[in-house]
């Protein structure tokens, strides 16, 4: 076990998908693995392991936050010895063109977060990166399914409220869709020389105020995850 996950070391697959929601993490498991065995109930960050089409692989819910799904990366990396970690989760709208349920995938993550100047100290600023295979492999699966989707550059922001966040001035720097939780997820991953992607579905606007409903919230939540899981079939 690791301090934030009660599992043996076998329990966890070498490929782990990771909601921020723990429910979101049991939908998942509920729905789409076979024989899903639930690993993990420490905080409620529910994670499970089971199988899709064949192949391992597991859930693991991180929380909301850089603080949160770094706990969780760091320990799946180093504790479990995870190899891909691919991010499912939600993102408010920025740019014009992506719009309510369409998917993102993170190609880089600009953050507002200190973990870039704690990591390299001042002067550095290192840019988060995605696994380019995972991120070929995923856009190129979700154009097959036909799903209205954007790659770029994502902001990994450390406040969900922040009326002091400059957002049109990223916007006009091409930012498509904001969130919480990527550049972490892709600064460790360089760490650890782990592969890593988020695919982001986009639950509101933070620019046209425009929101989903629930239902069609989870429509594209499942184009997103079928997207995940058919791109970890191929690894
Ligand atoms: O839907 P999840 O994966 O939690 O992601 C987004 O939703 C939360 C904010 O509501 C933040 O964690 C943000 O990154
Ligand atoms: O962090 C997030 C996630 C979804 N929607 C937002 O507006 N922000």
């Amino acid at each position: 076990m690791s301090t934030h996950i009660d599992a043996p070391k076998d329990a966890i697959a070498d490929v782990v998908l990771l909601p921020g929601d723990p429910l979101r993490a049991k939908y998942i498991a509920e729905t789409y693995l076979e024989d899903a065995v639930l690993y993990n109930t420490v905080r409620n960050a529910f994670g499970y392991t089971g199988t899709y089409q064949g192949r391992r692989v597991s859930v693991q819910a991180t929380g909301m936050g850089i603080p949160s799904i770094s706990i969780y990366a760091t320990e799946l990396m180093q504790d479990y010895g995870v190899k891909t970690l691919i991010r499912v989760g939600t993102t408010g709208g920025l740019a014009s063109d992506v719009k309510v349920r369409d998917l993102v995938i993170a190609q880089g993550a600009t953050t507002d977060s200190s973990i870039i100047l704690n990591t390299f100290g001042p002067g550095m600023y290192f840019a988060p990166l995605a696994d380019y295979g995972l991120l070929a492999k995923a856009a190129a699966t979700a154009t097959q399914m036909g799903v209205r989707l954007h790659v770029g550059n994502v902001l990994g922001e450390d406040r969900f409220y922040n009326d002091e966040m400059d957002r049109q001035k990223l916007i006009d720097y091409g930012v498509l869709a904001t969130e919480m939780e990527t550049p972490a997820l892709y600064l460790l991953a360089a760490k650890y020389h782990r592969q890593a992607l988020a695919i982001l579905t986009v639950s509101n606007h933070l620019i046209t105020g425009e929101e989903t409903t629930a239902q069609e919230r989870q429509t594209s939540f499942d184009d997103m995850i079928k997207v995940a899981l058919e791109t970890v079939k191929t690894l």
